[in-house]
């Protein structure tokens, strides 16, 4: 179990962590993403022992192990890390790589727990190769069963897959997302990639300038954002110009909808509705016509961007045999389970 209680965090005068507090179940894995600089790694630094706290509290398993005036050294604090450049021995093989931090273990032991471990990770073959033999998601997973040989209780993932191909690192996000499952380790990983993060995590935090906009599951923070921060950083979507007609019910160019997400509301107020992808469905018998503007191919899916009447755009995610030409008018509706608005910025 792990737990961050306002947690705060300095260099030097500069705080850049501020009041950040979340909690994660053993066996259940986080994700933090944010712009660049807003503070990610930093936690992850505070959280191993290598930072500690300007104010609030670190817990593992329950034991308090960082305030601001007592640390636990990060080695005894059952924490592993997986860095974005691997941090691999080139003159080790792969075994000698995995088994780098078992000082207690005789040589059969070793070779025991090794052999577990590659079998863990897929590469049940490659224990004798150098490091420079193994594809990039090769030297990721070894990478991986290093830093799960010590058993630690906790493993940090900072941008692990950041350097491999963009199809290859949904699947070893998975991969390892199982393996810690089998392992009931909990972890926590940094992304730039909110596809990782969706692939990855049970829970994901999004920050902004050191502060955790929302902590949530990948299905809230994608349709219940709290803010528009979140709403912009995550997924794809448009704002669509809205007026309230009461407290219930929203006018928008796309028909009028009743809404509850937003209670500070009037009759008469502007609004912005967030619109994703998936809300728009595409339907001939639909009286409310839209213009292709653009399409991206997606294999199963095209993503069309569609002019509405007015100046207003949306996205619509269609099945891709419904494959049609740029300035052509198609039928759409929108189908939403719930609506997500916000309070139109003067
Ligand atoms: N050792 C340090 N000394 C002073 N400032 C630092 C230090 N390390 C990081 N910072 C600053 O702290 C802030 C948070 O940095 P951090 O590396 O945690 O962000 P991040 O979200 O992980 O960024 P990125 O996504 O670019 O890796 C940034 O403004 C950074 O410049």
């Amino acid at each position: 179990m792990l737990a961050l209680e306002q947690l705060a965090v300095a260099y030097g005068p500069h705080k850049v962590i501020n009041d950040i507090s979340l909690t994660l179940a053993q066996g259940q894995i986080g994700c933090l993403v944010g712009p660049s600089g807003c503070g990610k790694t930093t936690i992850l630094r505070a959280i191993a022992g290598f930072e500690a706290p300007a104010s609030g509290v670190i817990r593992l398993q329950g034991q308090q192990v960082s305030n601001s005036t007592t640390q636990l050294a990060p080695e005894l604090r059952k924490v592993g890390m997986v860095f974005q450049d691997f941090a691999l021995f080139p003159h080790l093989t792969v075994a000698d790589n995995i088994a780098f931090g078992l000082k207690d273990f005789n040589k059969a032991q070793k070779a025991e727990k090794v052999s577990r471990l590659l079998q863990l990770v897929g590469l049940p073959d490659l224990g004798k190769r150098y490091i420079h033999q193994l594809s990039g998601g090769q030297q990721q997973r070894v990478a991986l069963a290093r830093a799960l040989a010590p058993e630690p209780k906790v493993l940090l993932l900072d941008e692990p897959f950041s350097s491999l191909d963009t199809e290859f690192r949904e699947v070893l996000a998975r991969d390892i997302r199982i393996i810690l499952k089998q392992l009931h380790i909990t972890a926590v990983l940094v992304t730039h990639d909110q596809f990782e993060a969706f692939a990855m995590a049970d829970m994901i935090g999004v920050m902004q300038q050191g502060q955790l906009q929302q902590w949530s599951t990948p299905y809230e923070l994608y349709h219940r954002p709290v803010n528009r921060f979140v709403a912009d950083f995550v997924g794809r979507g448009v704002m669509l110009p809205g007026k309230m007609l009461d407290a219930q019910q929203v006018e928008t160019c796309l028909g009028v909808f009743r809404q509850r997400y937003l209670t500070d509301v009037q009759t008469d107020d502007l609004v912005d509705v967030l619109i994703r992808p998936d809300d728009i469905v595409h339907d001939d018998d639909s009286p409310i016509q839209a213009t292709v503007l653009e399409k991206a191919f997606r294999g199963s899916h095209i993503l069309y961007t569609l002019a509405l009447a007015g100046n207003e755009q949306v996205y619509c995610l269609a099945l891709s045999h419904h494959n049609h030409a740029i300035g052509e008018h198609i039928g759409i509706r929108l189908d939403l389970d719930h609506l997500v608005l916000f309070p139109r910025l003067t």
